[in-house]
Order: C-alpha cells, then structure tokens, then sequence
C-alpha cells in the first residue's frame, strides 16, 4: 500500500509552520516534507516530529535571491553550491532526515552542456558529503510550465544524469505532476526509471489541487507504483483546494483522513 508523506510547505500551510507536524500527524500521515524551513529553529523542529512520532524525509537546498530555482547546475557557481548544500546538509542532521533535493537552477539554452556538467560535478560532491549521513540527495525534473528554463525537465535526462554521478545515494525525485505535464506516460516512465527513484510526490494535473480531479487517475497510478514494487514514500505535494482536512477524502483508502471519534 502506498505510503503518504505530506508535504508540509503545501499542506496545513494556513498555521504556522511548527504546527503543521501534529496536524499532518493528527490526520494520519506518518511522515513528511519540507521545502526550505531555514527560518525555523531546526530543535524547535525537531522536537514536533519526535513529539509527533514522525519520519522526517527530506529537505530542499535553499533558495537565493537571485536564483530561487537553485545553482547545482549553473556553471561558475560550484563555490556557492557547496556551502549551500554544507548548509542543508547541516539543517537536514539536525532535522533527523533521510534527502536533500538540490536545484538544478535556470540555465540560458545555450549553456545547458555545461550545465549538466556542472550538475553532475557539484552531485558527486554533495553525494560524498551526504553519504557518512546516511543521506540520499535527490533530483528533481520539473516542468517548463510553471520553471521556464530549469536545467532539468525530463526523466529520461535525470537518468543520463544519474548514470554520469555515479554513486548510489543519489536519486531521481519522479514528481508526477512535473512528469504529466512534461510526456505523460507516467506508468511505462514510471517502471523504466524505478531502479533510480529516491523519492515520489503528486498532485492533480493540471490544478495541482488535490489528486482527485484532473487528467491522471491517481488511484490507478498509485496501485500500480504498489504493484510495480516502489516501497518509498509519496508526497503530498499539492495546493488545498481550501483546508487541507476538507480535502483528505481521496486519501482514505490510503489511511490518510479526519479521525471521528
Ligand atoms: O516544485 C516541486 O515539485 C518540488 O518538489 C520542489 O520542492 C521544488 O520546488
Ligand atoms: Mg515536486
């Protein structure tokens, strides 16, 4: 049965944020997500998912001002990724977590060849950094919908890029909502890639609301990630249509839902 995580940048996300832990737990999640919490205290943090009894999975690199959608693969920026990962390095340990996805950034067409070089120097870096952790460090390809430009935007370039790192703790994050939009054929790419999946995350397509509207069938794909043998996590990755409890009904077969006592 496929495990829910929520993602807690997206879900609750009308409380504050250290609140968010017992409500993802209250409603039945067993583990979550998080973006760029580095305006949290990580022990204030830490202390809700022990007190909560949460598995805490990942963390993303930190945004920059003049690059949100991160630098793992902008060339001439190696310097400032690697303080950027020492720092969500630092903050996932303390969090007690399991990834950290490190964003690719935009990178002018022209450049994307080196681009992916980079990617893959500042990754093998950032895998041998994580690997006395015990820490998986993630990629993700999105969509050049809603990131016009990111460096990485299919699976099948995520793979090639996997296959050039070459170490183990480095992974594919196959959000499915960034794989509709970017091909579809979310199933046959799902099995294709599953020896390299780290990570799994959803939301409706093309809304990103809850996975219960819209033009994938998320109770058929997630039976198949079951019966194709995925046995990580799923995140919740989606935009309430309105409260984040309201909108729990598509997860009730999963275990995830309001307790009424
Ligand atoms: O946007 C996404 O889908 C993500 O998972 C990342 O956290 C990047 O924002
Ligand atoms: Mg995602």
């Amino acid at each position: 049965m496929p495990r829910l995580a929520a993602n807690l940048a997206y879900l609750f996300a009308d409380r504050p944020p250290l609140d968010r832990f017992a409500a993802a737990a209250a409603v039945g999640f067993r583990a979550v997500e998080l973006q760029y919490p580095y305006d949290q205290d990580p022990a204030a943090m830490r202390a809700e998912i022990v007190r909560s009894d949460l598995i805490m999975l990942g963390v993303n690199t930190a945004p920059l001002p003049d690059a949100p959608s991160g630098i793992a693969g902008v060339p001439g920026r190696e310097a400032e990724f690697a303080a950027l990962f020492e720092r969500a390095l630092a903050l996932a340990v303390a969090l007690g977590g399991r990834a950290i996805h490190c964003l690719a950034g935009v990178v002018p067409e022209a450049q994307r060849e080196a681009g992916e070089a980079t990617f893959v120097t500042n990754l093998k870096h950032a895998a041998d950094r994580a690997a006395p952790h015990g820490l998986t460090v993630l990629i993700e390809p999105l969509n050049t919908v809603d990131r016009p430009g990111y460096l990485l935007d299919r699976a099948e370039q995520a793979a090639a890029i996997l296959a050039r790192v070459e170490r183990a703790n480095v992974k594919m994050q196959f959000d499915l909502y960034h794989q509709q939009i970017m091909g579809g054929d979310l199933l046959r790419r799902f099995e294709r890639h599953l020896p390299l999946i780290g990570h799994v995350q959803i939301a409706a397509v093309p809304s990103r609301a809850e996975p219960d509207e819209g033009e994938v069938n998320h109770a058929v794909v997630l039976a198949a990630l079951d019966r194709l043998g995925y046995a990580g996590f799923v995140g919740c990755e989606y935009l309430p249509r309105g409260r984040t409890e309201d909108g729990l009904g598509w997860a009730a077969p999963w275990g995830i839902g309001v307790r009424v006592s």
